[in-house]
């Protein structure tokens, strides 16, 4: 599966791979000499995930947390501060390591880009911490100072300090900022603040919005031009409208919606209104412990209604349009020549498998930037 301009699904193909990138496309009986072939023995290659929306700079468990909403609590933004007490208490070396685990579970299941968020520092050193930790870890990472005010500050100081001294502390470490624009985070107004002042800083804007419930976040999103408002539970005919119109993808998080027991995301009206949509894990402690990209890519088959093609696009380019990265040099999210070679092997002869066959190990061999990064397991 090319998941390229052309969305072919090459069959009896092979791909060459020249260094960190991909060199050649075609049928497997035209491909030229290689120093090192794999045979994928009919098994599909899609291009690996990209997952653009994760929170994987965190110590500390919410296990009581999602007791509690098993048995019937709703989700509040308000967990946010035990896992900001729990990650300040970590040292940098606990936090780095804890990073690198995730990033390895990640790929193990075919993830070869990964964003990452600030957020669970919630003051001036402790994100300027995260940020460098994050920086050393993923691929692209994200500002997210205004993901809770703290208790006991009030908002409008504590806004006026993320667009500060907290915005230049993380600046050399991050090229997007983000803002929980939600009833119990951030106002509009707040979060209009927080992104203005981010964007000029150079950094490109995306936006927590209309996740617990109707409100401003998409529209906002749109009118500044974020890259991606993700969640997007909550979708008026107005919000619809505006992405259909504008340029920002609706990124949804379908294992976040499952471990808060919400809504799910509207993902089909919003494809039906030509709106570009991607699908990301959420990693985080408190709406959804996964980085599991397979799991939201067969529960957006199985639940929201997509085809595979679409839930494997939306995981994929998706993800990459919605962190600027889907064209240009190093472009990531497809399999086309002059793209970064992120590939991931399915122990399987097509995506379908994904959701025929969901829960099951189905990554056979993951290559990022070229090289072999996840050993094959066995899934038959
Ligand atoms: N909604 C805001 N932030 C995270 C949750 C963070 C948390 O509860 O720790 C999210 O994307 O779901
Ligand atoms: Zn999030």
């Amino acid at each position: 599966m090319t998941v390229d301009d052309e969305d072919r699904v090459l069959r009896d193909a092979a791909v060459v791979i020249d260094g960190d990138r991909i060199a050649w496309i075609g049928s497997a009986s035209d491909a030229p000499a290689a120093d090192e072939r794999v045979d994928a023995d009919g098994r599909a290659l899609l291009p690996g995930w990209v997952d653009s929306h994760t929170h994987l700079v965190f110590d500390g468990d919410r296990t009581a947390e999602f007791e509690a909403r098993m048995a019937g609590q709703s989700y509040a933004a308000g967990g946010i501060a035990v896992t900001r007490d729990a990650t300040r208490e970590a040292s940098d070396d606990r936090l780095a390591g804890l990073l690198a685990a995730r990033v390895r579970a990640a790929r193990a299941q075919g993830t070869t880009w990964i964003e990452t968020k600030t957020g669970y520092g919630l003051d001036i050193a402790s994100e300027e911490r995260s940020a460098r930790i994050a920086a050393a870890g993923v691929d692209d990472v994200t500002f997210l100072g205004a993901h809770l005010v703290p208790a006991g500050r009030d908002a409008d100081d504590y806004v006026r300090e993320v667009c500060g001294p907290m915005l230049d502390a993380v600046r050399p470490y991050v090229s997007w900022a983000d803002v929980f624009c939600e009833r119990g985070a951030f106002t509009p107004e707040q979060s209009r603040e927080v992104l203005t002042a981010a964007r000029a800083a150079g950094l490109g804007l995306r936006v927590h919005g209309n996740q617990l419930g109707h409100g401003d976040g998409i529209l906002l999103a749109v009118e500044l031009g974020a890259a991606s408002v993700d969640h997007c539970n909550f979708v008026s005919d107005a919000d619809l409208d505006a992405l259909a119109g504008g340029s920002t993808v609706a990124t949804v998080l379908p294992a976040c919606d499952l471990s808060t027991r919400a809504p799910l995301a509207p993902a089909r009206r919003l494809l039906d209104a030509g709106v570009e949509v991607a699908i990301a894990s959420n990693g985080n402690p408190g709406t959804s412990y996964t980085t599991s990209m397979p799991f939201c890519v067969a529960t957006a088959v199985l639940q929201m209604g997509l085809s595979v093609a679409e839930a494997v696009r939306a995981a994929t380019r998706g993800g990459a349009i919605a962190l600027g990265r889907a064209s240009g040099d190093g472009a990531v999210g497809s399999i086309a020549v002059g793209n970064r070679a992120d590939l991931h092997l399915l122990d399987a002869p097509s995506a379908t498998h994904l959701a025929y066959r969901p829960g099951m190990p189905l990554t056979a061999g993951v290559w990022k930037d070229g090289r072999r990064v996840a050993a094959p397991l066995v899934a038959r």
